[in-house]
């Protein structure tokens, strides 16, 4: 019998992102991550290597502004600096990629290309390559917005199989301004090795692929953490004759293999092949949050009047050596931080300023006192306002671990807080430098006024 000629699978190599559904991302000068790492000859993890703050951020160095120069190492996905990998053919799951060289733990091993479209097509694309009997899937997950399909155009990386027991993973860096996928190795993994990650399909088919990978507790099937699998199985659990096992379209890898090729027939060297029947879609989602690494915390507005919980219990102390009205300010211990690190509006006031100053009897001590409180009113006010322009950036980052505040914005954003907490302490430093030191109205001046167990004055006996 005559042996069928091993095909490779035609489609378009990139090894950048196609970005035909909408223009690429411009990086603004103000938003350019500049690291501190200056190259050392005796030195070469200087240039960009663990230390560099780009990198402890998942960020590529920007030629140009990087000091390193031509020594920076953090330039992988803009170099292409893939791993030696080769084509083969695996039995029962297609394609697959195998290492062709010793790969280390953490190493960059290929980048995953592919069309940059929008949530919305990846749906259209999904349901055609289904109605198209397609049973391969090659969309995966970017951010809340888009995915990257690398059905037609794609890298290597496309070729990568999953596996419940994976030896990399997937992982988001952004580069020039744009969220690119990388496949990093999670562990050493030796020449020859077949690569792999966990999928963790986003499943918009109805098409489900009995998982071949062999690996103990193998979850059963591709996607099987998908919502449209839990959905699928959910309906099967329900006694629903239209969602029977029978009727769920189920794609068996092994039985649609259309050729009799020997098991791992090494194919191609970091080659580039095309043909235009290989498509479908898949789509990952958790994994992808691997790469959320670069934690981004709002910082929270806590200003120091909220910190001193019912601030200011003031009490008069009569003092042998003082015949003043002394007063000491004793301050409560501070309440626990905001959780989340969550900027929270519509603070209480903890200072009530017009009060204390009615107390006052010496003019330019209640002015300075009425003047902080106005500077502190604007430094609040400007926050606020701040707040409202980093508030999607924020939600974003709830949603997606995507840290996509400008750097402008977030250098306005603690210049403001530090100005609040500075005004706030110079209120409460004013009020406390002017009780101590200028003398109080006499008791019957004062109209004693509850204070609600926040802040209240006694005048000396
Ligand atoms: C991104 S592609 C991987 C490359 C693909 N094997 C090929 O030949 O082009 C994903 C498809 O590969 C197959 N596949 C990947 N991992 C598999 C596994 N563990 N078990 C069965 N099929 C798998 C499934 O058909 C899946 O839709």
């Amino acid at each position: 019998m005559e042996e069928e000629p091993i095909e490779p699978p035609l489609y378009i190599h990139i090894e950048t992102n196609d970005f035909s559904y909408r223009r690429h991302k411009r990086q603004k000068e103000e938003d350019i991550a500049v690291c501190e790492c200056q190259y050392d000859l005796m030195d070469p993890d200087s240039a960009c290597g663990e230390r560099c703050w780009n990198v402890s951020t998942n960020t590529e160095c920007t030629p140009g502004y990087c000091r390193c120069g031509v020594y920076c190492k953090n330039q992988r996905f803009q170099k292409s600096q893939y791993a030696r990998t080769r084509l083969v053919k695996t039995e029962g799951r297609g394609w697959g990629l195998l290492a062709d060289e010793n790969i280390t733990a953490g190493q960059f091993v290929s980048e995953y290309c592919g069309e940059v479209i929008s949530w919305k097509e990846a749906k259209r694309r999904s349901q055609a390559y289904e109605d198209q009997g397609l049973t391969e899937s090659y969309i995966i997950y970017l951010n809340a917005d888009e995915s990257i399909d690398a059905t037609k155009k794609g890298s290597l990386a496309r070729f990568i199989n999953h596996s419940c027991q994976p030896n990399c993973e997937t992982r988001k860096w952004t580069v020039l301004g744009e969220v690119r996928v990388g496949i990093f190795a999670k562990q050493d993994v030796p020449i020859g090795t077949e690569l792999s990650y966990d999928y963790n399909f986003e499943w918009f088919g109805g098409v489900m692929v009995r998982c071949l990978c062999g690996a103990t507790g193998c979850s059963g099937f591709l996607g099987a953490k998908s919502r449209g699998f839990q959905e699928a199985t959910y309906l099967w659990e329900d006694d629903d004759d239209r969602f029977s096992v029978e009727n769920i379209p189920l794609y068996d890898s092994t039985d649609d293999e259309h050729t009799s090729i020997p098991k791992d027939t090494i194919l191609a060297k970091d080659e580039a092949v095309t043909q235009e029947n290989n498509s479908n879609i898949v789509h990952t989602t958790e994994n992808l949050e691997i790469a959320s690494s670069n934690e981004f915390t709002p910082l929270s507005v806590e200003p120091l009047t909220n910190s001193m919980h019912k601030v200011a219990k003031l009490e008069n102390q009569s003092s042998p050596q003082n015949n003043n009205h002394h007063t000491e300010l004793v301050l409560a211990r501070p309440e626990p931080k905001f959780r989340g690190g969550k900027a929270k509006r519509g603070l209480r006031k903890q200072l009530n300023v017009a009060d204390i100053c009615a107390r006052l009897a010496s003019a330019a001590a209640r002015q300075e006192i009425l003047f902080c409180e106005e500077v502190k009113k604007q430094a609040t006010a400007e926050i606020d306002a701040l707040y409202d322009e980093i508030r999607p950036a924020i939600e974003e980052h709830e949603r997606d671990s995507q840290d996509n505040v400008s750097t402008s914005l977030a250098e306005q954003w603690i210049e403001a807080s530090c100005c609040k907490y500075k005004a706030e302490f110079d209120l409460s430093a004013a009020i406390i430098k002017n009780l101590a030191s200028t003398p109080l109205k006499a008791k019957e001046d004062v109209n004693p006024r509850e204070q609600n167990g926040v802040l209240y004055l006694q005048n000396g006996p």
